[in-house]
């Protein structure tokens, strides 16, 4: 940098040092052994802006992938609540074209301001060098550039976040379309979405709009102020070579210095409004990658070994989601699960079952009452640690779109797993055979969130994943949607073997798994209403779960009676 501001300085003295000499050299090969040198300046000058823009670029590239990283670290560590109020659309966004912004603030303009910076100190003292008095021209002009930018920076920098979170909205919106396309097409609702989208853009766009109309004035004013300064010097200076004080020479090369100080005041004043929309623009980031750095923040990944035999209870647990805090999901829960004991959660749509397994899961933490693990309280163990226990398979179980391998080695994903042990995983939840049919076997893509798979065959591979973490307590989501019933056979085999031997909180769908549990608890809009056996249950023939059944079992065309 500092050869190209040097060269870029040398120049309005060589022309000066030219025009002065353009009468009293009469030697053509002066002229030609100038045009060489001048020839070898330049190259040396391309060399070393070739050489500034590959370390400014590459520079920002890294730092800016840095942050990248630091970012997805600390939304990755997030609690579950946090997902629960940022969607999936406006994260990824942010991950991508927020984090971007930097980039150019980083390279190019970091480059460009440093250099104008060094130019700007260069040019004044030359000019001062060249005529005093005519810098006292400059003197009014160059300070009203600096505080125009100054005081616009401030306002850039509010602004930068509105359009940020305007452009997170526009993500989020094309996210949730996106995904589920299907149901967009199934419901013709096209036109809806387009909507939605042009109305989120809107949004974006007036906030840019109204920025740009900022930034033109800026520029506007800035440029009116510049040929300002430069019509002034030149009715000065033409009085100055009158007074013989000046040569032609050298008001050129003041000229020249004064519209490159000028320039150089403006760009660094560019450049302090990029800066402050670029921190605007990048706040939440540092916000989010703050908060990750919280005591207690990164509990969630506390490792810590934790032997469990499978004793779960809640005392009177008491719980409202962060985002609904006026609604009780769960009113006083207790109970207590032996180890290897076989529990049905039952009860009506929003009563409270998945929250209850959410909670087990550590994604939220009571408001009041605990969860204790073989009797010692789940606050007081590392949290990773309790997980490492856990397994879940869930009602349409998540996959990722990698291979049939990966997804069942995401179940122990830290440590290296091994083909057969996925393969023995596989064979135990009746997979093997399916998966071996495939003519890529376990490493078959299963396509986004397994959309190249059957239901059974998802469940079948959820199944393995949850065997192959061999958990102490097993917490299972039963579909609701019913398989046909080869494959409801093969995933029922599945679960008794993964249930074998473990704690098991089914949240229970289906009669048949109803009734074969150890214990039913049945719960009405966050309460636990009763506790029992099926038989125990359906001989309170005006409790809830006699009502509960004879619903379900009116559908089927029976009575409920004890299995
Ligand atoms: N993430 C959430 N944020 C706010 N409220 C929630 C959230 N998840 C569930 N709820 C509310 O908490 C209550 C209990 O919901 P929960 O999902 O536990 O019921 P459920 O018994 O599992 O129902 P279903 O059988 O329909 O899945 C409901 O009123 C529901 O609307």
């Amino acid at each position: 940098m500092a050869v190209t501001v040097l060269i870029q300085l040398a120049y309005p003295k060589a022309l000066s040092y030219f025009i002065d000499n353009i009468n009293v050299q009469k030697d053509m090969a002066w002229f030609s052994s100038l045009a060489l040198i001048m020839l070898a300046v330049l190259a040396v000058q391309a060399v070393a802006a070739t050489a500034r823009y590959y370390i400014f670029e590459s520079t920002g590239y890294m730092i800016v992938t840095r942050i990248r990283r630091q970012l997805y670290a600390a939304l990755i560590g997030q609690p579950i609540r946090f997902f629960d109020k940022h969607h999936v659309g406006e994260l990824n966004n942010r991950l991508t074209a927020d984090v971007e912004v930097l980039h150019d603030t980083l390279t190019m303009g970091m480059a460009v301001s440093l250099r104008c910076l060094c130019v700007f100190i260069g040019g004044v003292v030359m000019l001062l060098t060249i005529s005093p008095a005519l810098c006292l021209m400059l003197v009014f002009f160059l300070p009203a550039t600096l505080i125009i930018g100054k005081m616009t920076g401030k306002v850039y920098r509010k602004r930068a976040r509105l359009m940020r979170d305007g452009q997170a909205e526009c993500g989020k919106v094309a996210h949730e379309h996106f995904s589920n396309i299907r149901l967009v097409h199934a419901f013709s609702q096209q036109r809806t979405a387009r909507a939605r989208y042009a109305g989120a853009t809107e949004h974006a766009l007036s906030l840019s709009v109204s920025s740009s109309a900022l930034f033109a004035l800026f520029r506007g004013g800035s440029s009116f102020l510049v040929y300002l300064a430069l019509l002034g010097t030149l009715w000065f200076g033409a009085r100055l070579i009158g007074q013989g004080v000046l040569s032609v020479g050298d008001l050129t090369a003041f000229i020249l210095y004064a519209s490159m100080v000028t320039e150089a005041a403006g760009a660094i004043g560019e450049f302090w409004n990029a800066w402050m929309r670029t921190i605007g623009a990048t706040e939440w980031i540092f916000e989010v990658v703050n908060s990750d750095r919280a005591p207690g923040a990164a509990k969630g990944e506390a490792h810590g070994e934790v032997r469990l035999q499978g004793n779960l209870a809640f005392n009177d647990v008491v719980f409202s989601y962060p985002e609904r805090p006026d609604a009780q999901a769960l009113k006083g829960i207790g109970f207590s699960i032996a180890a290897g004991e076989t529990i049905a959660l039952v009860g009506a749509s929003g009563a409270g079952k998945s929250t209850i397994a959410s909670l087990i899961l550590g994604f939220y933490q009571p408001d009041s009452g605990s969860i204790a693990f073989d009797g010692i309280e789940a606050h007081a163990m590392p949290l990773a640690g309790i997980r490492s226990k856990l397994a879940i398979v869930e009602q349409e179980p998540s996959l990722f779109s990698g291979s049939i391998f990966e997804n069942i080695a995401f179940a122990v994903a830290e440590r290296g797993v091994t083909l057969d042990e996925v393969k023995a995983a596989a064979a135990l939840a009746f997979a093997h055979d399916f998966i071996s049919g495939f003519p890529d076997g376990y490493d078959t893509v299963v396509g986004e969130r397994g959309a190249q798979l059957s239901g059974g065959q998802k469940q079948r591979i959820a199944i393995a994943r949850a065997l192959l973490r061999d958990p102490r307590i097993l917490i299972l989501d039963e579909a609701t949607s019913a398989l046909d019933s080869a494959s409801e056979l093969q995933v029922q085999r599945a679960l008794d073997t993964l249930m074998q031997g473990r704690t098991t909180i089914i949240i229970a769908h289906r009669f048949s798994t109803i009734v074969k549990a150890d214990r039913i608890l049945v719960l009405d809009q966050g309460r636990l209403a009763q506790q029992g056996t099926h038989a125990q249950l359906v001989a309170q023939q005006d409790g809830l779960y006699f009502q509960l059944m004879r619903h379900q079992l009116a559908r089927a065309g029976a009575q409920p009676v004890a299995a």
